[in-house]
């Protein structure tokens, strides 16, 4: 099979959103296994978390887990990622492609899409390849999942902006019923299966 665009395009580029804990980095992590070799995640955090690990001195594999870690930083972080932002609305994502070395596979599941000006990117950059996914978990459940509403963070850009879209291409409800999860997965690598045998 190849499904290499020319000039190391990527043929689809799947950009995952949600709330905080409703499971972006457990759906992606399913479906890169699924796709294997031909799929890569970007996270658009990573460039933001190695910046801060460098800078202050931190562990980046406990920065970039989903454990409480990352919590304590958060803020500082997005205060100053937004700083970046502001001034150059691509910097991040164009250091995420770079940084987990996307450029040399066809598939890419961005897993941590948190503003409209990232999917204005992805688009301009990247048009037809695009699909945007959001994942919807009942607030019960992600604060099972270890949610807490933090002041400061969950009331900004960084979380909301992305609230008001509706036209997403796919839409995952990630509430713990396994057999919805798996039917979900499956339509996204039938996506892939479709465009690679194009
Ligand atoms: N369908 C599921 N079944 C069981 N556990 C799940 C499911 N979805 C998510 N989880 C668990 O919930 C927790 C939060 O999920 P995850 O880290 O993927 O969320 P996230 O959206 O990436 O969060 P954040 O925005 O904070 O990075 C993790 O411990 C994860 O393993």
């Amino acid at each position: 099979m190849n499904c290499q665009g020319r000039g190391n395009v990527p043929k689809r580029v799947f950009l995952f959103s949600g709330k905080r804990k409703c499971g972006k980095d457990f759906i992606t992590d399913i479906l890169v296994e699924r796709l294997g070799d031909k799929a890569v995640i970007v996270k658009i955090s990573a460039p933001i978390k190695s910046h801060w690990a460098k800078e202050k001195g931190l562990n980046l594999d406990d920065l970039m887990s989903a454990n409480e870690y990352k919590e304590k930083f958060r803020h500082e972080m997005v205060v100053w990622s937004e700083a970046v932002r502001d001034k150059d609305p691509g910097y991040f994502c164009r250091k995420a492609v770079t940084m987990n070395n996307a450029q040399d596979k066809p598939i890419w599941i961005v897993s941590d899409i948190r503003r409209r000006s990232d999917i204005a990117w992805f688009r301009q950059e990247y048009g037809n390849a695009i699909r945007t996914i959001r994942v919807t978990t009942d607030d019960e459940v992600r604060s099972k999942r270890g949610f807490k509403f933090t002041p400061g963070v969950d009331d900004k850009p960084t979380e909301c902006d992305l609230d008001e879209v509706t036209d997403w291409d796919w839409t995952i409800t990630n509430n713990g019923d396994e057999e919805q999860l798996e039917n979900s997965i499956l339509c996204l690598v039938k996506d892939v299966e479709c465009i690679s045998n194009c």
